[in-house]
C-alpha cells in the first residue's frame, strides 16, 4: 500500500533556523520520513506518487512535544483540585492503589485522544503499568518516551526496579522505533539515594536515559534539606544521576550555581507552567536557564493538576508566565516558546536526531492547524498567532512517522466514542 504523502500549498514553520519560514510551500513524506520540503510549485512527478493533503490556509509546525505528563491521570481530571503537591499527592496516590491494567489502558487512550486532537505527536509518560500504555502507544500511532516510576515504598525498589528494567529490555526501540523506554524513579524526595543509584547502573547497562520530578517545590527543598543537608539538584550530582541524560520535569527552585549544573550535564529540563500555577508550587527561572543555555522543552504534567494535555495553552502560560512573573514584556517570545514546543523539546529528550523540525531526513511527526478562523485573523504573525492565539480546536492534521493520526479532525487510529465509554464505566467504579 503507497504511504507516501504530499502536503501541498501550506505555510511552513520548519523550526531548522530562526524565524525563517516558507509562505506557500509542500511537504514530500515517503512512508515514515520527510523526504522534501520545498517552495510551491513541486515537482510534478511527486503527485504522482502519494495521497495528497491541500494545506491551503493551513500552518504546518513539527509536531507538538509534550515533554512530561502521566498519561492514565485523565481519569482523575477535576478530581481534586486546589491542594498544595504533596496533599494532592496523598489524594492521588489512594486512588492509583485501587486502579487496574484496565484502568490504566483507557485512562491513557483518552489522553492520547486529546493529545491527537491538540497536535501533540510525542509525549514523555510517567506512570505504573507501562506495558498497557505501550500497548495503546503501538494502536495510536502517537511516538512516545515510556518509563515505568518508581515510588520506594516500605517494600523497597529492588523488586520494582527488576520490572522496569524488563520493561525497558521489552519495548525500547519497538513500534518502528517510536517507543523509547526510560527508567524513571520518581523523585529525590520518594525514592533513597541508594536506589537512585542503582537505576543510575542500570541506565547505563541498558543505555537508556532517565525520567524524574526534579526541584519541584519548596517543600521538597526543606525534605532533601533536611534528611541528606544537600539540594535536590547537588544530591542528584552527588550520586551520579546526570552521568546519563536526564528529563527532568519542573526544575522551580534552582540556584545559580544549580542551572550551572543542569547546563554542564546537558539535563533535559521539562517546564510544566501549568500545573506549577496550579499548585502553586512557583515560577520556574525560565528565562534565566535560556539565558545559560539549558536544554528545555515543555510539558503539561498529568491531567490531574493542569487539567487539560493542551500544549497550545501550555506554551501560552510559558510565555505569559515568564512575562508577568519578570515584569517584563519581551521575555520568553513567542517564536522562543514554540521552539520548547518543538525542536528544544526534542533535544530536551534526546530525539532531535527523529523529530522536532520539518526537514528532509526527519521523522514525519506534522501538525496542521487551520488559520482560517476569526480569532487567528489578520495572520500579521504566524507564530504570534502559534502561542497567542491558536488552540486546541484549531488542529487539523496530525501526523506522526507519515501516518495520519487526524485526518482533517477525524481520528483514524482510535474510537473515540468507545474511549469514553470506557471512561464513564472506569469512574463509576474507581472514583
Ligand atoms: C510513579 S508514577 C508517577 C507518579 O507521579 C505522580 N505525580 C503526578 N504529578 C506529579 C507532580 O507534579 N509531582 C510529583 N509527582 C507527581 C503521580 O500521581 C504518580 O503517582
Ligand atoms: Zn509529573
Amino acid at each position: 500500500m503507497m504511504k507516501n504523502l504530499l502536503i501541498t500549498n501550506v505555510t511552513i514553520v520548519p523550526m531548522t533556523a530562526e524565524e525563517s519560514f516558507i509562505q506557500n510551500g509542500y511537504i514530500f513524506i515517503e512512508s515514515d520520513v520527510i523526504k522534501d520540503v520545498g517552495h510551491t510549485p513541486h515537482p510534478p512527478h511527486l503527485k504522482e506518487q502519494a495521497k495528497i493533503i491541500d494545506g491551503e490556509g493551513m500552518v504546518a509546525i513539527p509536531g507538538l512535544i509534550n515533554g512530561h505528563t502521566h498519561t492514565p491521570m485523565s481519569i482523575l481530571r477535576g478530581y481534586a483540585d486546589d491542594f498544595p503537591l504533596m496533599d494532592w499527592l496523598k489524594k492521588m496516590w489512594a486512588v492509583e492503589d485501587r486502579m487496574t491494567e484496565e484502568d490504566i489502558y483507557w485512562s491513557s487512550m483518552l489522553s492520547m485522544v486529546e493529545m491527537i486532537k491538540s497536535g501533540t505527536t510525542t509525549f514523555c509518560d510517567m506512570y505504573y503499568g507501562m506495558d498497557r500504555i505501550a500497548i495503546g502507544v503501538e494502536k495510536s500511532g502517537m511516538r512516545a518516551l515510556l518509563s515505568q516510576g518508581i515510588i520506594e515504598g516500605d517494600s523497597g525498589g529492588e523488586e520494582l526496579l527488576t520490572e522496569t528494567v524488563e520493561f525497558v529490555r521489552n519495548w525500547d526501540k519497538s513500534a518502528n522505533q517510536r517507543i523509547h523506554a526510560l527508567l524513571s524513579p520518581h523523585a529525590p524526595y520518594t525514592c533513597s539515594p541508594s536506589l537512585i543509584e542503582k537505576m543510575v547502573e542500570q541506565a547505563h547497562i541498558l543505555d537508556c536515559s532517565i525520567h524524574t520530578h526534579l526541584a519541584e517545590t519548596r517543600e521538597e527543598i526543606n525534605i532533601i534539606s533536611e534528611r541528606h543537608g544537600d539540594t535536590p539538584i547537588a544530591l542528584m550530582e552527588k550520586i551520579g544521576l546526570f552521568t546519563r541524560h536526564v528529563v527532568a520535569a519542573h526544575g522551580v527552585y534552582l540556584t545559580d550555581e544549580e542551572i550551572d549544573i543542569l547546563k554542564r550535564r546537558q539535563v533535559g529540563l521539562i517546564h510544566n507552567p501549568k500545573s506549577n500555577m496550579k499548585l502553586a508550587s512557583g515560577v520556574a527561572p525560565i528565562a534565566q536557564m535560556l539565558d545559560k543555555g539549558v536544554t528545555i522543552g515543555i510539558g503539561t504534567d498529568g491531567a490531574a493538576s493542569n487539567n487539560t494535555l493542551d500544549m497550545f495553552e501550555e506554551m501560552r502560560f510559558a510565555s505569559l508566565m515568564q512575562k508577568v512573573s519578570l515584569e517584563d514584556p519581551m521575555a520568553l517570545p513567542a517564536y522562543e516558546t514554540l521552539k520548547m514546543g518543538t525542536s528544544r523539546g526534542a533535544a530536551a529528550l534526546n530525539i532531535v536526531d527523529q523529530v522536532g523540525t520539518i526537514e528532509a531526513g526527519k521523522k514525519a511527526d506534522i501538525t496542521l492547524i487551520d488559520f482560517r478562523k476569526a480569532h487567528l485573523s489578520p495572520v500579521n504573525d504566524v507564530v504570534s498567532h502559534l502561542i497567542y492565539s491558536a488552540k486546541a480546536s484549531d488542529v487539523a492534521y496530525t501526523i506522526v512517522d507519515g501516518s495520519v493520526l487526524m485526518n482533517n479532525g477525524k481520528l483514524t487510529t482510535i474510537d473515540e466514542e468507545e474511549v469514553t465509554w470506557h471512561i464513564e464505566k472506569i469512574k463509576n467504579n474507581l472514583l
